[in-house]
């Protein structure tokens, strides 16, 4: 089965959330969610609900594209509101589609709007044999969710190639009722990504607090979240700077940011840090395990332990930083906007502003190098691969997004340096941008 990372993605709109994420255009004047396919590297493809038998879509290509013939297609989501257990149950959803009765299906992404135009996040299952198996299999994993299963929607190809929608609520041992049917019609592309207007909420927090009660939800279910805030509790709020510059280097793994920072704090007799700290990293594979928003709080408040070793660190001497917040923020938001590079928040958008709570470095470095240089530079280092570097490795797209990110940020912005010359060279051009910035050491 392919990853379903590397599938596309889905996307539920209704016309009530134009407030927050503009509709497809042909979505307007519409009371029925739409939603919109996104191939991989390709545009978005967004369809509607329609009542009307005759109505063709907007010439686009056929819904047909997402139910295999002879197969069937199959949907569900659940509340995708920022809660832990939201975030947990999409995260089981997500490994027990991976397994047995659907190992021959495809699964895709779904981001979608239900009732009252509240977001919701499932998948598409797409089962390119058809027959009862998947269609039983998604009922009894639905109802083993508790009392009031998320509904299960159905895709069926009509007699003339158009796509019908059959939603059903489950209902007691082995009764459903049918919610809705509609045909599924083609319409515009939306011009803002969908995922956009939840980012500061689901992934990129912008203040201690934020990040702090995501973690606190989960003291119940991950012994180590108790652990981490009595860390993050301990430090100093509103933590302020030293008179000591603090140079931050930022960048895709393999970059040579380990390099770079080692060198700098021998040249400069800085003190080196990095983050996540040391004094949370035993728990972060815990934390990597976890949904995005419990694994991105965790490096979000790695951050606010960083910055009081700041504090105290540039008081005293220069301090070199490996990692800082533009790294949590630069992967949360390529995690979560699916699709391509113009799929990410626009310039200036307010996911890339620095959180006004936490302490400011003087000086931000993105090292760069071409994909070519960066694999056989991880190829060089021969340490086994995280998933996401696999994943990041595999997959192009993700990685000029997170580069893409990291650009976009602001106040502090990040100021790119081609890192792809010798170590000598690269060490060369970093000290006489600090040098430029930061005035004599
Ligand atoms: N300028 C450079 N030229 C060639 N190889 C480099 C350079 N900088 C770093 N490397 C090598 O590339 C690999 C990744 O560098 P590293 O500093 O560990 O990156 P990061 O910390 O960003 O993951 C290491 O094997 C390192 O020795
Ligand atoms: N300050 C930080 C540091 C890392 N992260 C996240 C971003 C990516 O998911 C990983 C990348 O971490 P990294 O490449 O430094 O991992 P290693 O130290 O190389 O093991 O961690 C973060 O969110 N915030």
């Amino acid at each position: 089965m392919l990853h379903p990372s590397r599938l596309a993605r889905l996307t539920l709109l209704p016309r009530s959330l134009s407030a927050m994420a503009a509709p497809p255009a042909g979505c307007s004047g519409q009371a029925r969610p739409c939603f919109a396919v996104e191939g991989p590297g390709s545009d978005l493809v967004c369809f509607t609900l329609s009542d009307s038998e005759g109505a063709s879509g907007s010439g686009r290509p056929g819904p047909r594209c997402f139910v295999p013939a002879p197969g069937r297609c199959y949907s569900l989501c659940v509340p995708a509101t920022p809660s832990v257990p939201a975030a947990r149950l999409h995260r089981r959803l997500q490994q027990r589609l991976r397994q047995g009765p659907f190992g021959r299906c495809r699964v895709l992404g779904l981001l979608c709007y239900g009732a009252q135009a509240a977001l919701e996040k499932g998948f598409l299952i797409q089962d390119p044999q058809g027959g009862p198996e998947t269609e039983r299999a998604l009922e009894e994993l639905l109802r083993g969710l508790g009392e009031l299963p998320p509904p299960l929607g159905v895709y069926e190809a009509g007699e003339l190639g158009e796509l019908w929608q059959c939603l059903w609520a489950l209902r007691g041992p082995g009764g459903r009722e049918l919610l809705r049917r509609a045909r599924v019609v083609a319409v515009e592309e939306p011009p803002l990504h969908p995922a956009v207007p939840g980012l500061r909420h689901a992934a990129v927090f912008h203040s201690l607090e934020a990040a702090r009660s995501v973690v606190e939800q989960c003291t119940s279910l991950i012994p180590e979240a108790t652990a981490v805030l009595d860390l993050v509790d301990k430090c100093p709020k509103h933590s302020k700077k030293g008179e000591f510059p603090v140079i931050v280097i930022e960048g895709l793994d393999a970059t040579g940011k380990t390099t770079v920072t080692q060198s700098v704090k021998d040249s400069l007799n800085a003190l080196l840090l990095r983050s996540p700290p040391a004094c949370i990293s035993q728990w972060r594979k815990t934390f990597d395990d976890e949904p995005t928003l419990i694994r991105r709080a965790f490096y979000a408040l790695g951050n606010y332990i960083v910055a009081s070793e700041i504090a105290k660190a540039s008081t005293e001497s220069p301090v070199v930083v490996d990692r800082y917040w533009h790294s949590t923020a630069a992967y949360a938001i390529a995690t979560e906007i699916s699709g391509k590079v113009q799929n990410l928040p626009p310039t200036h958008h307010e996911v890339y502003q620095w959180p006004e709570d936490l302490l400011k470095p003087d000086l931000v470095l993105l090292l760069t190098v071409s994909p070519e240089e960066r694999i056989r530079r991880l190829q060089g280092r021969g340490l086994e691969k995280t998933e996401e570097e696999t994943e990041l490795e595999a997959n192009s797209l993700f990685r000029q997004k997170v580069e893409e990110s990291y650009k976009r940020m602001e106040n502090p912005g990040c100021q790119e340096v081609d890192a792809s010359p010798s170590r000598e060279e690269v060490l060369r051009t970093v000290l006489h941008l600090i040098k430029k910035h930061c005035g004599s050491l």
